[in-house]
């Protein structure tokens, strides 16, 4: 079945335009928001197509016949939902592509095999397929049906695996039929650990696994880092995927800044639910009394600054871009943290007079 595909996977308007952007397709800052409009609107199938097909060859070293390949990419890029304004298919690419950059680093080029790096890629690019906007959390509070199926556990994580793989029995949509039998249960395992680990309550855990790995991983005199067992290599891969699924804040501000602003309206929309409903506000989910700066700070103090630190650590000398970005980004939303609101004694003139206002504390401090 060799039909003749289009050079990107997908049919452009502007070649030209298109073939500019696939040639920045390895750097960190890629604008994946110009590349869903120069795509029509097909930002993973061309993403999938370019780092798979073009830049990695990897479709042929797996018999995998290409339009049956774009052809089931076009039903996973369908079944995330274009009306999420963050977890859609331009997350997908985004994550991807970030995957793509970071397995691209020669100091851990040649550690993983063809199959854990087309495992990881093919993970990043379906880790959120069907995401309905709503946490976790949110599906178990309301006995969401998804959350009876998999029993509180992982529920989402579970959801986008099956949906990815269900699609995949489909005789027209199997892309895997020419892999033989022992590759294709491999593969299948590791998408599964993978996106698994893409379930943030997983990830306190992960990183401290990652920590141990990093103490003990002697990386070889060639630079190259080595790893002895499947476990350890299946855990470097899974805080890669993990850390391109939190990489917003590592890349260029506005970048980061159109991120911040889709997750936080996605939040609000959960956050309306929960109070139609009666429920109390998620985190980070009440429009009427935004944080959206204290958010940040806290997500990158927290959370993805640890994380990326210690993937710094194992990746030495590379990531030092993102951790510069990062802190710069930080920075951004630190000073613009609302000053808090006056307390009832600030009221009263005299006692007003005494209080050094927080902005001027704020600016002792830097
Ligand atoms: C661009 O900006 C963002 C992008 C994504 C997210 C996400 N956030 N979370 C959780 C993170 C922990 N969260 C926290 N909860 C509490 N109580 N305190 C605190 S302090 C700090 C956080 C926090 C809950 C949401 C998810 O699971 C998403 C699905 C998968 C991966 C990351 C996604 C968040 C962003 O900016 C905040
Ligand atoms: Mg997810």
């Amino acid at each position: 079945l060799k039909g003749n595909l289009p050079k990107f996977g997908v049919e452009v308007e502007d070649e030209d335009a298109m073939s500019l952007m696939v040639s920045q397709i390895n750097t960190w800052n890629f604008d994946l928001f110009k590349f869903a409009v120069i795509s029509k609107d097909h930002p993973l199938v061309s993403m999938a197509y370019v780092i798979l097909q073009s830049e990695r060859n990897l479709l042929r070293s797996y018999n995998v016949d290409p339009p049956t390949f774009i052809k089931y990419m076009f039903v996973i890029e369908a079944n995330y939902h274009k009306t999420n304004p963050y977890h859609n298919a331009t997350h997908g690419a985004d994550v991807m592509q970030s995957c793509h950059v970071l397995l691209g680093y020669s100091v851990v080029e040649q550690v993983f095999t063809d199959l854990e790096v087309f495992a990881a890629l093919f993970a990043s690019a379906i880790h959120d397929v069907d995401h309905p906007g709503l946490s976790n959390q949110f599906l178990s509070n309301t006995s969401n049906e998804l959350a009876i199926l998999y029993n509180d556990h992982a529920v989402l994580e579970n959801h986008h695996l099956a949906t990815a793989f269900k699609f995949l029995q489909e005789d027209e949509l199997n892309w895997a039929s020419g892999m033989d039998d022992k590759q294709r249960q491999l593969f299948r395992k590791m998408v599964i650990d993978l996106v698994l680990a893409t379930d943030m309550s997983k990830h306190l855990s992960l990183l401290a696994d990652i920590k141990t790995t990093v103490e003990s991983s002697k990386v070889a005199h060639n630079g190259k880092l080595v790893l002895e067992s499947y476990n350890e290599r299946m855990l470097v891969l899974q805080g890669i995927v993990h850390s391109c699924d939190i990489s917003s804040a590592t890349k260029a501000l506005p970048i980061y800044k159109a991120w911040t602003e889709r997750i936080i309206e996605e939040f609000y929309q959960q956050g309306d639910r929960e109070r139609d409903l009666g429920l109390n506000l998620s985190p980070m989910c009440d429009r009427q009394n935004p944080s959206i700066e204290k958010s940040q700070v806290g997500f990158i103090d927290f959370i993805v600054l640890p994380l990326w630190e210690t993937l710094g650590e194992l990746m030495f000398p590379y990531c030092q871009e993102m951790l510069s970005q990062l802190n710069e980004n930080r920075m951004y939303y630190f000073s613009r943290i609302p000053e808090s609101p006056r307390c009832s004694i600030t009221d009263e003139p005299e006692e007003r007079n005494n209080l050094i206002s927080s902005s001027e504390k704020r600016k002792n401090l830097r």
